[in-house]
C-alpha cells in the first residue's frame, strides 16, 4: 500500500450553505455543506445528543433528509463551526471554543474507505477522523502462526519502549486464558453483540480464527493513536489481508518459526490450549505460514529461531538501533486554536485569526502533507503561528 494521496483543498467558500462559517451561540448551531446534489448538515440539537455532533444528508434530488451511520468518534458538540470542501469527498470541520486537541476534524463523506464501508454495510456511510498535528510513525501489524512468538515479542518491545509503542486491544469471542485481563490482553466479547458491532461499522478488521472471531474496533486504533503512541496490531493473516485493503497506512511484519516440530513444542509449552486446540492452530499454521510468505501482504518477514536474536532484528527493523528507551515519545499533538477566531482561505491553506483583542495572532493551516484519515487520525497538518 502506497502513501495515502495528498487532499489539497480543492475548493472553499464562506457563503451560505456551501463551506459555511458558522457563528451562532445558538444551542441548536449546525452548519450545512454542498456538494453535488447532496446537503450534509453538520451539527444540530446539543441536547439530543451531548456526545458527538450529528450528522445528516439532504438529498436534494429527492428532497429526502436521513441520518447515515457515523463511522469513528466523532467530535463533542461546539457552539459554531467552520466548515471547507477538500478534494477526495472531506469536509475540514474547524470547532470553535472547543478544548485542546478536539478543534480540527475531518468528515470524510465520499473518500475511499467511506466508499468501501458503504459497499460492505450497504447502508449510506460518513466517517470521522481526528486532525492531528505533524506526523505520527505508521502502525505496525505484525502476523504469523500461533504460537510462534508475536506476543513474546510484542511485550519485550513494549516494555523496553513504554512511551513509544500502544498496543491494540483486539475484542475475540474467546474464553480468557487464566493469566488474561479483561481490556488489557483482550476485549472478552459476547459473539452475537461483536457481531453487531461489526454490522455496524465498528471495526477496522475481523476474522475467524482457530474457530474464533477476533477483530480489530477502530475505537482500539483511535485510543493508542492519541496517546502519542505508535500503534501495534497482533492479528491474523486475514486480518492483515483486510488492514492492507483498507486506508490505514501501516507497515507489515510476518513471524515465521524455525520448523513447525518448533511451533509444536512452543505451543505445547505454552500450555494454554487444548491437545484439540493445539492440532488445529497447527494445521492453520501450515496455510498461514505460506500465505505470509507468498501473499505480498508483508513488507518484512522475521525468523523466531533464537528469541534475543529475533528481537534485534525486530528493532532494527523498527529503525530502533541505538535508540534510548526514554527518548522514545512519538510527536503527535492536538491542535489548540484560539477559543473565539475567524477562518478564512488564503491560497491552499486555511488562516485562522483570533478574535477580539488579540486579532494580529494568526494560525496558518498548512493541509498540503495530509496522510492518513479514517480509520484513525488525519495526521501532517503544519501549523505556523504567526504574531505571538
Ligand atoms: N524464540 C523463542 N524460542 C523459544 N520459545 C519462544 C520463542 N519465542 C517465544 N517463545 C515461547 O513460545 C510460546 C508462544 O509464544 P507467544 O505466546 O508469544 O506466541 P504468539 O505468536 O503470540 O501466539 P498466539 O498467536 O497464539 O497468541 C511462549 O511460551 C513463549 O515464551
Ligand atoms: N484478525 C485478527 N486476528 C487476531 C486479532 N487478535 C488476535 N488475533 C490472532 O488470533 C490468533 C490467536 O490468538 P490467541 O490469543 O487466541 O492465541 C493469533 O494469530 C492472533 O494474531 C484480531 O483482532 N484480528
Amino acid at each position: 500500500m502506497g502513501e495515502a494521496p495528498a487532499f489539497l483543498v480543492d475548493h472553499l467558500e464562506n457563503g451560505h450553505s456551501s463551506g459555511v462559517d458558522v457563528n451562532s451561540e445558538s444551542k441548536n448551531t449546525e452548519i450545512s455543506v454542498d456538494i453535488g446534489d447532496r446537503t450534509f448538515v453538520i451539527g444540530g440539537n446539543h441536547e439530543r445528543n451531548n456526545f458527538s455532533i450529528e450528522v445528516q444528508i439532504h438529498d436534494k434530488k429527492s428532497n429526502n433528509r436521513f441520518s447515515p451511520i457515523v463511522l469513528g468518534t466523532g467530535p463533542k458538540p461546539s457552539k459554531s463551526y467552520s466548515a471547507f470542501v477538500l478534494k477526495q469527498g472531506r469536509i475540514l470541520v474547524i470547532k470553535k471554543g472547543s478544548p485542546f486537541n478536539d478543534s480540527i476534524w475531518f468528515l470524510e463523506v465520499d473518500s475511499p474507505y467511506v466508499r468501501e464501508q458503504r459497499k460492505l454495510l450497504g447502508k449510506e456511510v460518513v466517517a470521522w477522523s481526528k486532525g492531528v498535528k505533524g506526523n505520527a510513525e505508521k502502525p505496525i501489524v505484525i502476523s504469523g502462526p500461533s504460537g510462534v512468538g508475536k506476543g513474546t515479542l510484542i511485550s519485550m518491545l513494549m516494555k523496553e519502549f513504554p512511551s513509544m509503542f500502544g498496543f491494540s486491544v483486539s475484542h475475540t469471542t474467546r474464553s480468557p486464558r487464566s493469566m488474561e485481563r479483561n481490556g488489557v490482553h483482550y476485549h472478552f466479547a459476547d459473539k452475537s453483540v461483536m457481531e453487531k458491532e461489526i454490522k455496524d461499522g465498528k471495526f477496522l478488521e475481523f476474522a475467524s480464527v482457530h474457530g474464533n472471531l477476533y477483530g480489530t474496533s477502530i475505537e482500539s486504533v483511535e485510543v493508542v493513536t492519541d496517546s502519542g503512541k505508535r500503534c501495534i496490531l497482533d492479528i491474523d493473516v486475514q486480518g492483515a489481508r483486510s488492514v492492507r485493503a483498507s486506508s490505514l497506512d501501516a507497515i507489515f511484519i510476518f513471524v515465521c518459526p524455525p520448523s513447525m516440530k518448533e511451533l509444536e513444542n512452543r505451543l505445547r509449552a505454552r500450555g494454554t490450549e487444548t491437545e484439540e486446540q493445539i492440532q488445529k492452530r497447527l494445521r492453520n499454521a501450515e496455510a498461514e505460514i505460506k500465505e505470509g510468505q507468498s501473499s505480498g501482504i508483508f513488507g518484512l518477514i522475521l525468523y523466531n529461531d533464537n528469541l534475543e536474536e529475533c528481537y534485534k532484528k525486530l528493532k532494527t527493523l523498527l529503525g530502533l538501533d541505538g535508540v534510548a528507551p526514554v527518548n522514545g515519545v512519538v510527536e503527535i499533538q492536538g491542535i489548540d486554536l484560539p477559543n473565539e477566531h475567524r477562518v478564512s482561505k488564503m491560497e491552499e491553506k486555511i488562516i485562522v485569526q483570533e478574535a477580539g483583542e488579540a486579532q494580529r495572532n494568526k494560525f496558518v493551516l498548512d493541509l498540503s502533507s495530509l496522510n492518513g484519515g479514517a480509520p484513525g487520525r488525519t495526521r501532517g497538518i503544519l501549523v505556523d503561528a504567526i504574531g505571538l
